[in-house]
């Protein structure tokens, strides 16, 4: 066994207690790091690796970082997905004989960073716990940050949890080490890496005091069990009292709109599914507001849509009334910029780490709270009147941080300079000594001036010699003998001592010791005094946010031209000219086009959509889910006119989100997706299906799609927007009561396709899948060949679809081969060159086309066939037929040459006459 020094044994003593942090060692201005924890240091920081004796033979791979600069290191390895032990010397080395104690006073893990830098103004910084009890699976899910806790729990299973765990986007999970096991196999989304740490010590008497007996005793037994897990991981790693902590809340996750990881990701409501980014998200459009605090409610508003239709229109009520009074929406505006981050200053006031620059961050708040409380009064708004008539202004905490600090005070809380004078008369007496201190030396300079008649003699100080009397070298003869001590002696001066300036030096350093300590702790128990007092502080930040993100709503909702919805607890859902609020946002120019939706039990609640890639058809789509989320937060909507009714729970299956699941393919992601729904939709859920079954073979993907369709027909009775490529589905229209054929309109000119994104009844029989190709610039080589492969196949599939008409898939018109598909539209078979690119333009609408012929733009094509049944062989394959027929039958070996010769021109005439 190696015998280390007394240090080094203290150190691994110490690592026992932090074996899965880095430990950040403190030894003078330095926090070090030992063995394996220096070696990876040392590579994830880019800090020299050096080595020291520890006593055991070899040396001890070490490095460290400066203890003032310690936090950008820490923030480093955070982001990284690492913990940091803090490990701090707990007496002072000044006055220690021996080795000084050690001990850590903190444990910085992801999910529990204070530091600003670290966690994002607009966002929350949650740390999850997990745990399962009784077949019950509770969720506690806490931002230090802010003091937020939220806890619920429901029967275990993985799906919902990890659709709850989604919401809060963790940035470290803790609980049942089994559970975790299973949540690590899962892909949750989120951007940042997540940090699992297997927990199981709980702490139910901390839990209990930290939130009241009522509060605790309420709490259902899982709950508790979990929330006292959270807390004892929270003692243990941030040894200190967490006052941020007050409030548990605790809510049923079937009282909100059930939003599965990856519906939220395909809706794109709070960042995009390609870049990851807010930009382009729901959230991104909606946030106008003026507060860290309000922009992290409207997050967790979209998150969590309500399902009670008078919590909506309370909601409604206020987003409605400011809609309309802009002058009011402007000064309440004007009244929320000059508001800080009541929450996180409050979390930091209750940690113990807020400075003199956030309490009077506090106060300017604080300031602004009547003129806020005042509009709300006045606004002829009830819901505005209620938060209004609710607020604490806080008025006395106010004036306490008005009279203590200074209005602008030092980042340093230990060096003074922050406490107002005659907030305290003791500090006053002390800093008039220091003053009369300072005074009297500007005197002593001005009298040895004159004494010695040394004008450029001067009195200085320094941190280690005190105050001193400096004569520049050419001066020192005037100097008299004998009441001069020489102190320090520079290359052109000497600097001197007399006995009364070191009398006078030590009143007025002993002073100014006393005046930084008594400031000190007057800081100290005025922010203890509002540690206090955080529930109200918390309770003012809530109202504070709710205001902003009224005002921000309605501010986007004005500009954007949303209306408020009308909600109802029918079925009905109803939209007039409705918008994809993103979509129409980013194109700004006005040239986004509306569509209405009725998905109602007498019109129909499925409807089927064809139409060509490219036409609209997810847009339009996503635009009714997001209609449907934003009634349900409380928000306007981008329509004409909307009756919405309140959703349960949306499902998406929408291809772009496939690039999430590693490892599996798209058709069983597509299929466990669907499983879900069949398992959990209800008739009040809201199903959207993109490109059904596109991830199989045709006859199956087309076969599934089908069965999927009826089975929500037939078994879920919910309403549902499917998209499809397979036209071949519009069959179902007539079998299906509720379903109703919709497509996306499209217009041909010349050899140009022009997408309406107008949604038309009917189906569509084209793709343009190949016109699309050329868009996204393919080369010709290949637009040329696929057109040419197409052509070929589409033939193939009419003359196997004209010798035998029997169904592949059971009601399925048209399919005989697995890798077969109906003919797609003659326009995109053909050669792209237009033969008359004059040709009147065609819309091709869906059911007119059946009567109405579309005339072909790519030449001398015999018209596309309706979408029922096989096309019949055209007159080209049946010339070609009776050719073949005659060269076979006609006998060779008895003609005569004049009689081929004659057989010959005779088929030639057949075909000229063609
Ligand atoms: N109503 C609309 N008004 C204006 N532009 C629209 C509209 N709907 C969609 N678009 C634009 O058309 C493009 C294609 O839309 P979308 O992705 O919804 O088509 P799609 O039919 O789902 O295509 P695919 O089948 O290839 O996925 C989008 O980039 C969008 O900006």
């Amino acid at each position: 066994m190696a015998k280390y020094t007394p240090m080094i044994e203290q150190y691994l003593q110490v690592k026992e207690g932090a074996k899965d942090a880095f430990l950040f060692f403190r030894l003078g201005d330095f926090y070090e790091m030992f063995f394996d924890d220096a070696l990876l240091a040392s590579k994830e920081l880019e800090i020299t690796l050096t080595g020291r004796e520890g006593g055991g033979g070899e040396k001890i791979p070490m490095c460290g970082v400066p203890y003032h600069s310690a936090e950008g290191y820490i923030q480093r390895l955070i982001e990284k997905g690492y913990k940091v032990a803090i490990c701090e010397q707990l007496d002072d080395p000044a006055t220690t004989k021996g080795m000084v104690r050690r001990d850590i006073v903190r444990v910085v893990t992801p999910g529990t960073v204070m530091d600003g830098r670290i966690v994002a103004d607009k966002t929350n910084n949650y740390l999850v716990c997990v745990t399962e009890l009784e077949e019950m699976a509770a969720l506690a899910a806490c931002d230090l940050t802010t003091g937020e806790l939220y806890v619920t729990s429901s029967p275990a299973e993985t799906d919902s949890l990890r659709g709850e765990i989604g919401i809060y986007e963790p940035a470290e999970i803790i609980g049942d080490p089994q559970l975790l096991e299973l949540l690590k196999g899962e892909t949750l989304p989120g951007a940042r890496p997540v940090v699992y740490t297997p927990w199981e010590k709980r702490d139910d008497e901390q839990a209990r005091s930290q939130f009241g007996e009522g509060a605790w005793t309420r709490l259902e037994k899982e709950r508790a069990r979990c929330v006292a897990l959270l807390i004892a991981y929270l003692g243990e790693t941030q040894r200190r009292s967490l006052g941020q902590l007050s409030q548990i809340s605790s809510y049923e996750p079937g009282h909100y709109m059930i939003l599965d990881p990856f519906t939220r990701r395909n809706l794109e409501l709070t960042e995009t599914v390609r870049e990851r980014s807010k930009k382009g998200s729901l959230l991104w459009l909606l946030d106008r507001t003026e507060t860290s605090m309000g922009a992290r409610l409207l997050r967790r508003r979209i998150d969590k849509p309500l399902l009670q239709r008078s919590a909506i229109e309370r909601r409604l009520d206020a987003v409605d009334h400011l809609y309309h009074q802009f002058i009011l929406r402007e000064d309440l505006r004007l009244a929320l910029k000059e508001i800080y981050d009541l929450e996180r200053l409050t979390g930091r006031v209750a940690y113990g780490s807020a400075n003199g620059r956030d309490l009077n961050a506090l106060k300017l708040s604080l300031e602004q709270i009547p003129a806020l409380k005042e509009l709300c009064l006045s606004s002829g708004s009830a819901t505005l009147r209620e938060i209004g008539n609710a607020i604490d202004e806080c008025a006395d905490l106010r004036e306490v941080i008005q009279a203590a600090i200074v209005d602008d005070p030092p980042v340093s809380v230990r060096d003074g300079g922050m406490i107002r004078p005659g907030y305290h008369e003791r500090l006053d007496e002390l800093r008039s000594a220091s003053t009369s201190g300072k005074q009297w030396i500007a005197e002593l300079e001005a009298q040895e001036r004159r004494i010695t008649g040394i004008k450029s003699l001067k009195i200085g100080y320094n941190k280690v010699f005190g105050y001193y009397i400096e004569v520049t070298r050419s001066n020192l003869g005037a100097l008299p003998e004998g009441r001069y001590e020489r102190k320090q002696t520079l290359a052109n001066a000497e600097r001197f001592v007399t006995p009364e300036l070191k009398e006078k030096e030590a009143l007025i350093l002993e002073a100014q010791d006393k005046m930084t300590d008594l400031e000190y702790s007057l800081f100290t128990q005025l922010r203890e005094l509002l540690a206090a007092q955080i529930p109200r502080l918390q309770s003012l930040a809530e109202k504070v946010a709710e205001i902003d993100v009224y005002q921000g709503l309605a501010s986007v909702s004005a500009e954007q031209r949303f209306v408020r919805p009308a909600l109802t607890d029918g079925f009905d859902l109803t939209i007039e000219g409705g918008r994809h609020p993103v979509v129409e946002a980013v194109l700004r120019d006005g040239s986004f086009i509306a569509n209405g939706s009725r998905l109602t039990k007498e019109d129909g609640r499925i409807t089927l959509i064809t139409g060509p890639n490219m036409a609209g058809k997810s847009t339009y789509m996503r635009q009714v889910a997001l209609i449907c989320v934003m009634a349900q937060i409380g928000c306007f909507v981008p329509a004409d006119r909307a009756e919405v009714p309140l959703i349960d729970r949306i499902f998406t299956r929408i291809g772009a989100a496939d690039d999430l699941i590693g490892g599996q393919s798209t058709f069983m992601v597509e299929m466990a997706d669907i499983q879900v729904m069949t398992e959990k939709a209800t008739p009040r859920s809201l199903i959207i299906i993109d490109e059904l079954g596109r991830g199989t073979s045709t006859s199956e993907g087309m076969a599934i799609a089908q069965a999927v369709i009826e089975f929500v027909h037939h078994e879920i009775g919910c309403k549902a927007l499917v998209s499809t490529h397979f036209h071949e589905l519009a069959h179902l229209e007539d079998s299906l009561d509720s379903l109703r054929n919709y497509s996306m309109a499209v217009q041909e000119s010349g050899d140009k396709v022009n997408f309406l994104r107008k949604l038309i009844p009917g189906a569509a029989d084209s793709s343009y899948g190949i016109y699309c190709a050329r868009l996204a610039g393919l080369p010709e080589s290949i637009i040329g060949r696929a057109y040419g492969l197409l052509q070929a196949i589409e033939q193939s599939a009419a003359e196997v679809g004209a010798a035998a008409a029997a169904p592949a898939v059971p009601g399925t018109a048209g399919e005989k081969t697995s890798a077969g598909r109906m003919p797609l539209s003659a326009a995109a078979t053909a050669s792209p060159e237009p033969a008359d690119a004059g040709e009147a333009l065609t819309v091709t609408s869906a059911r007119d086309r059946e009567e109405v012929v579309q005339l072909s733009i790519f030449g001398d094509e015999e018209p596309r066939k309706g979408r029922k049944g096989a096309a019949p062989p055209t007159r080209e394959q049946e010339l070609a037929a009776e050719v073949v027929s005659a060269l076979e039958t006609a006998d060779l070996m008895n003609m005569t040459p004049l009689q081929a010769m004659q057989l010959l021109n005779d088929l030639k005439g057949r075909i000229r006459s063609r």
